[in-house]
């Protein structure tokens, strides 16, 4: 990891209606670092994510990617900016009409213009660091299971050796010993990239196998961050009760207000 930071908001703030969600976000992530954000449901963490992507603009603050401010891009700089980042959503999101050769390939064939047959070498490839053998190149996403989804969507966002990956939820819908082999190919194809990772998720496994450094969303606010074996004496009453799973403490108590 180096010093040199490559995701930076500063003061973010976003509503919807009267419904504040972001209420004056800083975070860092400096360049080949892991950083996962937890928080509860509706906490606004995919909120953060979409607005770092740039396709949610908040109504204050200032967002920067390898130190360009990205807040206020145009649709056509958008889509430069998007084309720099790898990404694995929630569910995989996988092209059902497209092979799962052409599902990792996508992204090398429409933005960056490559040809079929070289990108197509490249997937499998991919599909082979993260385990799947060459003849799954060839099927489609809805003949595969949960987890081998789970492997094309890793396989798809590293295919383009990106600077910057995203993580949303990783490890949902996955049994427990499914979730690991993912969290760890994910610090594997990481490493191997040398990438800078923002991962979202509740998991706390899946954060400390994850992450160099978490950081906790709480009412539209990071209220703790620091690195992942710092965690559990964070001495934070939010935290504790959040890495616990308690449902007595501090949270719940907002729970029942709202
Ligand atoms: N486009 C939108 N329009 C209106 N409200 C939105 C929009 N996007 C998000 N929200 C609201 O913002 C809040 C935060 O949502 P967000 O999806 O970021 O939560 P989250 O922390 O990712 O939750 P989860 O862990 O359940 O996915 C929610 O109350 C949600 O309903």
């Amino acid at each position: 990891m180096s010093n040199t930071t490559m995701i930076e908001l500063k003061n973010v703030h976003k509503s919807f209606g009267p419904k504040v969600v972001l209420d004056g976000v800083n975070l860092s992530v400096n360049k080949g670092e892991s950083l996962v954000i937890i928080g509860g449901s509706g906490t606004g963490k995919s909120v953060t994510l979409k607005s770092i992507m740039g396709l949610i603009t908040p109504d204050k603050g200032q967002i920067f990617v390898g130190g360009e401010n990205v807040t206020h891009l145009k649709p056509s700089n958008r889509q430069t900016l998007l084309s720099k980042f790898g990404m694995l959503f929630q569910g995989a999101a996988l092209f059902d009409s497209l092979t799962v050769w052409e599902n990792v390939a996508f992204a090398l064939i429409e933005a960056k213009g490559m040809a079929k047959h070289v990108a197509q070498e490249i997937a499998i490839e991919k599909l082979r660091r993260v385990g799947l053998k060459p003849d799954v190149a060839f099927l489609r996403p809805d003949e595969l299971s949960g987890g081998m989804q789970k492997r094309v969507g890793l396989a798809r966002a590293i295919a383009t050796d990106p600077e910057i990956i995203f993580f949303d939820e990783p490890t949902t819908g996955l049994d427990p010993i499914m979730a690991d082999v993912i969290n760890e190919l994910i610090v594997e194809c990481v490493k191997d990239l040398g990438a800078t990772t923002l991962t979202i998720t509740h998991d706390m496994a899946s954060a400390r196998k994850i992450a160099d450094h978490i950081a906790m969303l709480y009412e539209g606010k990071i209220i703790w961050k620091g690195p992942v074996d710092h965690i559990d004496k964070s001495e934070n009453a939010h935290v504790e009760q959040f890495i616990h799973g308690r449902a007595d403490g501090p949270i719940q108590m907002q729970i029942l207000k709202a």
